[in-house]
């Protein structure tokens, strides 16, 4: 059950120009509902992990605002309410595994559950890599320790940026099935992204598929597929449905695009 409740997170007017000029949201108005999982694709450098560190409370908008649960992200950071595990996961050098994902609950203001975090361990496929340093494994070794360390601290709101980029296939396909049902007890709002279609309909409600840079919503698709998601409804055809409009947005998103059109 969970023991914070859901919240949304509002992101209304968003742009960030960064210092040489470069728009990235155009501005972006985009609401995610609690509890759901959105997956953001969308072509590479068109803003995604911009938007997800505004969110996190990372960077700030040039314009524009983000709630969480209708306070600012910075403010749900400092209460533990973010957790997020990026492409280049930033463990500890000099902690243990079991000692990183520990530490990341104490930072969160939680209290202390070794059971929970072994567990988690245990999950994303790194039983007997409790005492390892993050120098002795690998790089998708590495993402998955960045994903039960984001999951450890129950947040309220979980960013993934490319979480499996760096794992292998069957892996990839193990973790797609066995991580969404440890967040959606929880009601964590999740956002997704990943730059693999058949990934964003496995894992979301939801697929909102954003144009090249400055990005902007070309798309917004509901996935009605139930849960808990067996790799096998990948061969379903509503699946497959599904897949082919994100990918046709996609497309549609990039021949659209003033700058490319323009070269
Ligand atoms: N700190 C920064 N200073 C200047 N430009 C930046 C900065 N951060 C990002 N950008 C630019 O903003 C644009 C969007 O970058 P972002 O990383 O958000 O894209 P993305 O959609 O996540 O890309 P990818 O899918 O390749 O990871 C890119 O053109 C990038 O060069």
């Amino acid at each position: 059950m969970p023991d914070r409740p859901p919240v949304p997170i509002t992101c209304a007017g968003l742009t960030r120009i960064h210092d040489n000029g470069v728009a990235t949201l155009d501005p972006l108005d985009l609401t995610f509902a609690p509890g759901r999982t959105t997956a953001l694709i969308g072509p590479s450098g068109c803003g995604k992990s911009t938007l997800l560190r505004l969110i996190a409370g990372l960077d700030r908008p040039s314009a524009g605002e983000v709630l969480i649960g209708g306070l600012p992200p910075a403010r749900q950071a400092a209460r533990g309410a973010i957790a997020m595990a990026f492409q280049d996961p930033s463990l500890l050098p000099w902690l243990t595994l079991r000692r990183n994902i520990a530490l990341a609950r104490k930072l969160a203001r939680r209290p202390a559950d070794p059971r929970l975090v072994d567990e988690l361990i245990g999950l994303v496929g790194l039983e007997g890599f409790q005492e390892t340093r993050p120098a002795a494994l690998s790089g998708g070794m590495r993402q998955r320790a960045a994903i039960a360390r984001a999951l450890a601290t129950r947040p309220q709101v979980l960013l993934l940026d490319e979480p499996f980029g760096a794992v292998d296939e069957l892996t990839r396909r193990q973790l797609a099935r066995d991580l969404p049902p440890l967040w959606h007890p929880l009601g964590t709002t999740t956002l997704l992204v990943t730059h693999s279609v058949d990934e964003a309909v496995l894992l979301s409600d939801r697929i909102v598929v954003l144009s090249p840079r400055p990005a902007r919503v070309v798309a917004d698709l509901a996935v009605p597929l139930l849960h808990p998601r067996l790799p096998q409804v990948a061969d379903t055809a509503a699946f497959r449905r599904i897949a082919a409009q994100a990918l046709a947005a996609l497309a549609q998103g990039v021949a659209d695009s003033p700058a490319l059109a323009a070269q």
